[in-house]
């Protein structure tokens, strides 16, 4: 969606190394944003972002050609398009039992957006490989899922790839577009999401066996003391919610983590202020889910 960032340039150099063409789409999707949502100041930073592009493509990887795919709303949405869900007309992508949990369940239309509009630019584009990261985890899931159901070769869902989130290398903040929201001071309270998820990922980790309460609880209490240190400098910070859901199914993961055979998604988002960030740890193997 533009604004673009080092995590994003990630995912190009990804792309750059193992493909001959890299698209790059630049498009702030309106059918992803509820009409209460942030789609009106959505950072647009294009002189920028094209700068950042040609510094990765031209100057680092010069034998490989970078293209940008700029579409217009008109574009991608030729039966046109309104963000309020019952007035629309025209195709929409839905994954079924796939988009209520974790970020489904704060933003209910958002999964049916990203869809729609990933679906459009694979038909444009007809990619080999895709890109995706990981801070968007149930996302980039959710479309391996998608190219797979509606039986897609381009790209196939093996080829769909997920990067792992880049982060501050200073609080482990995820890199976001929506981190240009926060004030001087909000930003100081915002590596409280990653210390969170770290702190529940570590009592799963214990090996004597925890269960699903107790890891939320162990994110949620450093929550809590990150927010009342905030409150005192006059910063409200909420939970939307921790949670720990399984990568296949997104149920949420009740069983102690002694029956760890597979490995489960720690998310949560955290408003700061007007800013929601969100972030997600694995816990347990990701080997066939992030490819590192
Ligand atoms: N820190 C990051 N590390 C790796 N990939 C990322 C990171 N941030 C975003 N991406 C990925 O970049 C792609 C484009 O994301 P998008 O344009 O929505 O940016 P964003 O920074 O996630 O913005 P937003 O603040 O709206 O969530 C998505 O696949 C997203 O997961
Ligand atoms: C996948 C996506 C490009 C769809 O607009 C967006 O949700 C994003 O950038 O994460
Ligand atoms: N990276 C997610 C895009 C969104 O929040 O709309």
């Amino acid at each position: 969606m533009g604004a673009l960032h080092d995590g994003h340039i990630e995912l190009v150099q990804r792309s750059l190394t193992h493909n001959d063409i890299t698209v790059v789409s630049i498009f702030v999707n309106p059918a992803q944003f509820a009409p209460h949502e942030d789609l009106s100041t959505y950072p647009i930073t294009f002189d920028s972002d094209m700068a950042m592009l040609e510094k990765v493509s031209v100057a680092q990887i010069p034998q490989k050609s970078c293209v940008v795919f700029l579409p217009s709303v008109s574009d991608m949405y030729p039966s046109g398009i309104v963000q309020d869900v019952e007035e629309q007309k025209g195709t929409f992508i839905e994954v079924k039992g796939y988009g209520h949990q974790m970020e489904g369940k704060s933003r209910p239309t958002f999964f049916r957006g990203v869809a729609t509009v990933v679906t459009k630019l694979f038909n444009v584009v007809q990619p080999n490989r895709a890109y995706f990261g990981q801070k968007d985890i149930q996302q980039a899931l959710l479309l391996r899922r998608l190219v797979r159901d509606l039986l897609m070769s381009f790209p196939s869902p093996e080829n769909l790839v997920i990067v792992p989130t880049l982060r501050s290398s200073i609080d482990g903040l995820a890199l976001s577009s929506r981190n240009v929201y926060l004030t001087n001071v909000e930003r100081k309270f915002a590596g409280a999401l990653f210390e969170a998820l770290e702190a529940g990922r570590a009592i799963w980790n214990n090996q004597d066996g925890r269960s699903r309460d107790e890891v939320v609880a162990a994110a949620t209490t450093v929550i809590r003391m990150r927010a009342e240190e905030a409150e005192r400098q006059g910063i409200q910070m909420t939970l939307d919610y921790i949670e720990m859901n399984d990568p296949d199914s997104f149920d949420v993961v009740d069983w102690l983590s002694t029956h760890r055979a597979r490995p489960v998604i720690l998310s949560g988002a955290l408003k700061i202020g007007r800013t929601r960030l969100i972030d997600n740890l694995l816990c347990g193997d990701s080997g066939d889910i992030i490819s590192s």
